[in-house]
């Protein structure tokens, strides 16, 4: 009898694989980081052969690290960044360029030309998304008109797309040797080429993008079998496909209407399952679909999804030296009692939600000669709660009840003083549950839901445990205060640059 459910974890820095057991418990674990590809400014790349060749050996490390062979495994699920998008050819199994990431702003003009026929809204009502260069379509378009000849290679069906989760099962099911191209819905919810309802690609989307369809992979729903995999794992069945944000809802057991989750990686994501109802934001919020089990009805959720959180840590490691491992920042933060009157507003990438500027830029503001890297790093890590707050805000006005107890997870979520100051802006407690690894899990879940490992969603709810909880201390005058302070800072970004 098979032991285990394996997720592979196609994350925007690193490709995990992590073993879970009947429990929902980690096991083993297998990871690798890729390069972060930074041509110019505003321009992030993979290499998705990197992604590929890291994904088997992750695997294999996994399934080394637990002693475990393909026999003990029930089931594979893969959980991804979404958004990014890589283009191949079919008959070499190579990618035409290097994978275009979510956070890439490079097709902003397009953007621009195709806004301006009905503005950034054009599209909402059918696909969920406001016109922004963080959806896969822009992206596409772009590797299709700068690579030589790719449009007609697409156009003959040479060529394939798919964000990294299809990336991922083509190579995992044979690659050019008869893989599988597929893609789940929450993924294809992502490209500003599916309708909401239908759950198909559009024809009318397809042709206001200049997208043909025989590029596109098959979207399928999020648990089911897509086919079988090689080695390392030959034989075993790939079963579950989520985006990795609603993996994370799911893993977190936030299945029914009303119930969500706020993930601290390398940016953050706010998700509230809305049921199988779409839901509409009056309030600078997504549509999107946050899982379809088979042929059961849909469900779907209304996302807030902040660009830069974690990668603002890793900004102060990397490109200002603050300190060594992201965890430090905590201590630097804790060595001064405030932020010294400076403000942080991360716009790196334009802002996402509630805002969509693209024109915006990131600006530390308040400065004096008083002010030290201790008070800099305190007001990043202010920023990421900040952020959340404004998201969750937007959530409260577009919900028929306000969220009133926030599930946390991801890499961020170890670190205290983030979470209680979250806790002291929200208002309202925060919870962390016993497995922060809730991305890889939800897409393990959806995978062993599938070939019968769990056998429904009360036994899923059923793993879930706290871990800790957060209780607001801050009083609600300095809460109100903290959060005017901060929507100023966030207008002081607003049109920074004329042509974003
Ligand atoms: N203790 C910490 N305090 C603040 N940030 C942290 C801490 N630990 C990790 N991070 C940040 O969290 C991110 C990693 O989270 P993770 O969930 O692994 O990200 P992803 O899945 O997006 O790659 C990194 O951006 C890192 O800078
Ligand atoms: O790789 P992550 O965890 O930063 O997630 C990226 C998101 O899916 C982008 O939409």
């Amino acid at each position: 009898m098979p032991r285990y459910v394996i997720a592979i974890d196609q994350g925007t820095t690193s490709t995990r694989a992590i073993l879970f057991d009947h429990a929902g418990m980690p096991v083993a674990t297998g990871q690798r980081e890729h390069r972060q590809i930074f041509p110019q400014a505003g321009w992030v790349e993979h290499d998705a052969t990197e992604i590929r060749d890291n994904t088997f050996a992750v695997l294999a490390e996994a399934l080394a690290a637990a002693g475990a062979d393909p026999a003990d495994v029930a089931a594979i699920g893969i959980t991804n960044q979404r958004e990014t998008a890589v283009i191949w050819d079919r008959a070499t199994g190579e990618p035409i360029a290097h994978a275009i990431v979510w956070q890439d702003t490079r097709t902003q003009d397009l953007v621009d030309r195709l806004a301006a026929d009905g503005g950034v809204d054009r599209f909402r009502a059918q696909t969920g998304l406001p016109l922004a260069t963080y959806f896969s379509a822009t992206k596409i378009a772009w590797l299709l008109d700068s690579v030589e000849g790719a449009r007609a290679r697409a156009e003959a069906g040479e060529l394939a797309f798919g964000t990294t989760d299809s990336w991922v099962l083509w190579n995992l099911t044979g690659g050019a040797d008869g893989g599988v191209h597929a893609t789940d819905v929450t993924n294809a919810s992502r490209t500003l080429l599916m309708d909401l309802a239908t759950l198909a690609w559009d024809d009318g989307l397809l042709t206001a993008f200049g997208i043909p369809r025989a590029l596109l992979p098959d979207i399928r729903s999020s648990s089911e079998v897509y086919g079988t995999a090689i080695a390392p794992l030959a034989g075993v069945p790939i079963s579950g496909i989520l985006g990795d944000q609603q993996a994370a809802t799911f893993g977190q057991a936030a299945f029914g209407a009303g119930e969500s989750k706020n993930t601290y990686g390398t940016g953050n994501f706010l998700i509230a399952n809305t049921g199988t109802k779409i839901v509409h934001s009056a309030n600078g919020l997504i549509t999107t679909v946050a899982y379809r089990l088979g042929d059961d009805e849909p469900r779907y959720a209304l996302e807030g999804s902040i660009a830069v959180t974690g990668s603002l840590i890793q900004w102060l490691r990397d490109n200002l030296g603050f300190f060594e491992n992201s965890a430090d920042v905590e201590q630097l933060a804790l060595s001064v009692p405030d932020t010294g009157g400076v403000a942080f507003v991360p716009a790196f990438s334009g802002l996402f939600a509630p805002y969509w500027r693209p024109d915006a830029r990131g600006a530390i503001l308040g400065l004096t000669r008083f002010a030290t890297k201790a008070h800099i790093a305190r007001a990043a890590l202010e920023a990421v709660a900040l952020q959340t707050v404004d998201v969750l805000d937007a959530a409260g006005a577009d919900l028929p009840a306000p969220i009133t107890e926030l599930r946390v997870d991801g890499g961020m979520v170890a670190n205290d003083t983030l979470m209680q100051f979250q806790s002291d802006v929200l208002g309202i407690p925060v919870v962390r549950p016993a497995v922060i690894e809730t991305t890889a899990l939800g897409a393990a879940y959806a995978a062993g839901l599938a070939v019968g490992f769990w056998s429904d969603l009360d036994e899923l709810r059923a793993n879930w445990r706290e871990d800790h909880r957060w209780e607001p201390m801050m009083a609600a005058a300095e809460r109100a205060e903290r959060m005017r302070a901060w929507k100023k800072a966030v207008t002081r970004t607003f049109d920074w640059v004329d042509s974003p």
